[in-house]
């Protein structure tokens, strides 16, 4: 479908929906809200907010979202997971709920809350693979990092090594695997649609 304006859904369910969906416009998408499963059936691609994964996986299952979703991922459907969205689409958590559904969509084993409880949110400067124009400024609320990636998964970015980074540096923020993208931080927050730009893109030569 390339060069063409694609419908990417944003799971409406919990999160800044209105952000994402704001951003992939200006990325060159039609952007829509997802609640039901008519609404999935619709769209080229899914972005998954962020928000607590443990609530949108069991909202996904009151709004009958969860079987078709994991569906269309299995199928192909493009998607980008954001912080909880990233959690959702990862195969395994650490620290999660014993009952929280994973779609299984990414071959990585994420942490939950990764970065402690003392470091509830964070900004910084992260060089990302794939985007040109230098680096991009994230935003880390509570964040997940990736703990294990399998070998089909591209890693796009890691805490760098600076003196307060102690822990986390090299801990990966940024994954692709084939047409799904993830990232710890908040790409919707900073007012620069590179990430978003990049997932239309994915959506486009799909
Ligand atoms: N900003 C976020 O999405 C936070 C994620 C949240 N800590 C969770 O476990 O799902």
């Amino acid at each position: 479908m390339t060069n063409q304006r694609p419908v990417i859904g944003v799971l409406a369910l919990q999160g800044d929906v209105r952000e994402h969906a704001a951003m992939l416009e200006r990325a060159g998408a039609r952007a829509v809200a997802v609640r039901r499963p008519e609404e999935l059936a619709g769209v080229d691609g899914l972005v998954l907010p962020g928000g607590e994964s443990t609530t949108m996986s069991r909202l996904l299952g009151v709004f009958e979202l969860l079987d078709p979703l994991r569906e269309r991922l299995r199928e192909g459907m493009p998607a980008f997971g954001s912080c909880a969205g990233m959690i959702l689409l990862a195969r395994q958590v650490l620290d999660g709920r014993p009952d929280q559904e994973q779609l299984d969509a990414l071959d990585v084993v994420v942490r939950r809350n990764a970065f402690g409880r003392q470091v509830d949110s964070f900004e910084g400067d992260l060089d990302v693979t794939g985007l040109d124009g230098g680096p991009l400024h994230a935003v880390f609320i509570r964040a997940p990092w990736v703990e294990k990636a399998g070998d089909g998964v591209d890693v796009l970015a890691r805490i760098p090594h600076t003196s307060e980074a102690g822990a986390a540096a090299d801990r990966i923020v940024a994954v692709r695997q084939g047409t799904v993208l993830a990232t710890a931080f908040h790409p919707e927050l900073t007012g620069d649609e590179r990430v978003h730009r990049l997932f239309v893109g994915i959506v486009q030569e799909t």
